[in-house]
């Protein structure tokens, strides 16, 4: 469609060097052509153009001192991109690779994927150039303190609300709310993914990952199959990860692999979790550290893997589990799964995927469920977090892990259906993708042009 066309040109020369986010919005404005045809209405009220230019940017210095008494700056972001729905919501991400394409290629995926939830909430997404590795406790302090004393004026409850992402946990979600509430003297829903000692929710820490598994489970149910004795392929050794090899040894899977940004684990035995999350959870360390238990696990160091790409996906498994982080998961790595037998891909990172990759998993016929459907799981439970604060209430875990299974449920007939009514029943990447832009684009219309 040729209006789509320019509107994607158009915006490489406004916001050019940001190739993530071109990436995201074409995935999103291609796969939307028909109903965009079928509703010209959308695109007379401008709806398109409105929706690829957030409704507000912030950056700004975020300067801090080092154990050494040095003084560091980085760049701080929010991106407050669509409040159509509800107020922003989106996660923050401290990663030395952070900028402003990637925040933006975040802060769109969330708009769709926060309104696949059904739940009242924008999109927004936020972070730095900050490199928590090799950092000591008191260095993260101070540089969330000094993140939070510029970002405390943009955020609120009914505002915006922040929550973890990658490099952002309940640690450093403690510091931040810590100085929000020493600057506004108020104690309230203002971020999410906090600790449930004090106002956080049950399940938030699990639920992104665990979100992604009862994802997986829809899938496999509708070709009536299910997760018990699968052996899974996951990538990453974070939140995510760790939680939904939790939820898959829990439903009788055998999850193999998980990886970091330094190498990756194969473990024929499967996963030792106990293992996993006190290297990476409790000590922050690095996953090397597994072969000091098991010396019959393989690792495989990223300089000694010489393929672009990732290790993990040259593995023999049933179901993969991207869950580290953008584009890890290449054409090549899609091809390997593909000879290797693997029937369905469900994505826990955002956009982990390459554009290539997608394609082939689309034309293939595998099951594939896209990231902003599929990792929906923790957003969906920091809107329970928010629900719970503001009504000074709190649910118990299995009430939350309750509601969490229902929202994932309803995101997978809701994609599932909206690919069925515009005829490409198995593209989940099309229905989620117009199933999420369809409640937008509607709220967007009955606000008026703003
Ligand atoms: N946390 C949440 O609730 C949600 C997260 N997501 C997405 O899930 C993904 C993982 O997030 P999360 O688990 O929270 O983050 P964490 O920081 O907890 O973990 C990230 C993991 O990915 C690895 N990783 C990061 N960057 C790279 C890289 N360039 N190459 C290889 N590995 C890398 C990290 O390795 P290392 O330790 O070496 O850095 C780590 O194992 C991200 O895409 C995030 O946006 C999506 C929805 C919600
Ligand atoms: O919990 C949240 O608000 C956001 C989670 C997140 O960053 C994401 O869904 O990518």
């Amino acid at each position: 469609m040729a209006f789509i066309k320019d509107t994607i040109e158009k915006l490489k020369q406004t916001s050019p060097a940001q190739s993530e986010f071109y990436q995201a919005v074409e995935d999103v404005l291609e796969s939307i052509e028909p109903i965009i045809e079928e509703r010209p209405k959308y695109q007379k009220q401008g709806i398109i153009e409105r929706l690829v230019e957030p409704e507000r940017q912030i950056m700004f210095r975020v300067p801090w001192v080092d154990d050494e008494g040095n003084v560091q700056v980085n760049k701080g972001y929010r991106v407050e991109f669509n409040s159509a729905l509800g107020p922003y919501k989106g996660g923050l991400r401290f990663h030395p690779s952070v900028n402003a394409g990637i925040i933006k290629f975040l802060g769109f995926e969330q708009i769709f994927k926060n309104a696949l939830t059904g739940l009242p909430i924008g999109g927004g997404k936020g972070g730095a150039n900050f490199d928590p590795k090799g950092k000591s406790d008191a260095e993260i302090m101070r540089f969330c303190q000094s993140f939070m004393t510029e970002l405390h004026r943009h955020i609120g409850p009914n505002t915006d609300v922040p929550a973890g992402d990658i490099g952002v946990g309940t640690r450093e979600i403690g510091y931040m709310f810590g100085q929000y509430k020493r600057l506004v003297n108020r104690f309230d829903g203002v971020l999410t993914g906090k600790s449930h000692l004090w106002g956080g929710s049950y399940v938030r820490k699990q639920a992104t990952g665990y979100g992604a598994v009862y994802f997986a489970q829809c899938l496999l149910e509708d070709s009536n199959e299910t997760i018990e004795g699968k052996r899974c392929l996951v990538s990453g050794s974070g939140n995510v990860a760790i939680y939904a090899i939790e939820k898959l040894y829990e439903l009788g899977a055998k999850p193999v692999t998980c990886s970091d940004s330094s190498g990756t684990i194969y473990h024929e035995q499967g996963i030792d979790l106990d293992l996993l999350k006190r290297i990476k959870e409790e000590n922050h360390g690095r996953l090397h550290e597994y072969l000091e238990t098991h010396e019959n696990a393989q690792y495989t160091s990223r300089e000694d893997y010489p393929d672009d790409g990732h290790c993990v996906w040259r593995y023999k498994g049933d179901i993969a589990f991207p869950c580290a982080t953008q584009n890890e998961l290449t054409d090549k790595d899609a091809q390997a799964l593909l000879e290797n037998g693997c029937r369905y891909i469900v994505e826990g990172a955002n956009m982990p995927s390459t554009q290539g990759a997608v394609d082939l998993f689309i034309e293939s016929g595998v099951g594939y469920g896209p990231g902003k459907a599929a990792n929906a799981g923790g957003v969906a439970t920091s809107q329970l977090e928010m629900a719970q604060n503001a009504s000074m209430l709190r649910w118990s875990f299995d009430e939350v892990d309750c509601k969490l299974q229902s929202i994932m449920r309803n995101i997978y007939r809701d994609s599932k259906r909206t690919a069925e009514e515009f005829n490409h029943p198995s593209n989940l990447v099309l229905g989620a993708n117009i199933a999420g832009f369809r409640k937008v684009a509607d709220a967007m219309l009955e606000q008026g042009v703003v």
